[in-house]
């Protein structure tokens, strides 16, 4: 089997963070730690769930990709999935749609792409329900980048696994084929 990376995609709050975390306890799939200047959520461990930065600190990075979201900055950088493929065959990283079509774009068939979907209503309530801030719950849902993502992009269609994440059995079941038929071939 070759290298893949399993880039894990859709509007905040539709589980993206959740499927990544069953992938790497259900399989052993390492996660891509991300870089981002925005402050960590309770809970969120630096170097663990984001490597958090400052403005300052962001702009030393080298990064494949990198994007505004909700008013921070978020990127991935090439080395670190390097370094990841060096001891694995198989990663997963979480990024926005704009970073999956930047990862379709470089790697093509090396990319397999989950697009997460989920309605407007659902998405709003399992962001308070994680706990985040309502304004910034509020701001979030305002942002552009949130209703984008809430539709796959042209760019990803036909090129992306789709699955829309109500129940997490039945999401789990379809992450289950998907990751078999990657090890199959
Ligand atoms: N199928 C599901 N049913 C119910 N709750 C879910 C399901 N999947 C995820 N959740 C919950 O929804 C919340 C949002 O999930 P998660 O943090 O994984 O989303 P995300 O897409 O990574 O968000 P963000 O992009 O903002 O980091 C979490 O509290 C998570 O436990
Ligand atoms: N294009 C990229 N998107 C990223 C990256 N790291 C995270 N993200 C996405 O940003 C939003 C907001 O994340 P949150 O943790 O503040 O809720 C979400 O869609 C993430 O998947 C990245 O390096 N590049």
């Amino acid at each position: 089997m070759g290298k893949k990376i399993i880039v894990i995609t859709g509007a905040s709050g539709t589980g993206k963070t959740t499927i990544s975390q069953y992938l790497k306890e259900k399989y052993n799939i390492p996660i891509v730690i991300t870089h981002t200047t925005r402050l960590p959520r309770v809970g969120e461990v630096d170097g663990v769930d984001y490597h958090f930065e400052t403005d300052e600190t962001f702009k030393k990075n080298h990064y494949l990709e990198q994007v505004e979201y909700s008013g921070y900055h978020y990127g991935s950088s090439q080395e670190s999935l390097n370094a990841m493929w060096k001891n694995v065959d198989v990663a997963s990283i979480v990024v926005d749609t704009a970073g999956a079509i930047s990862y379709e774009k470089k790697y093509g068939d090396l990319a397999v792409i989950i697009f997460l979907k989920l309605d407007l209503d659902t998405v709003a309530n399992r962001l308070r329900d994680r706990g985040d801030d309502p304004d910034r719950v509020q701001r979030r849902i305002n942002s552009d980048e949130f209703k984008r993502d809430l539709v796959i992009p042209v760019e990803l269609r036909n090129k992306s696994y789709e699955i829309v994440n109500k129940t997490i059995e039945k999401t789990e079941e379809k992450v289950d084929k998907i990751v078999k038929s990657i090890i199959i071939k």
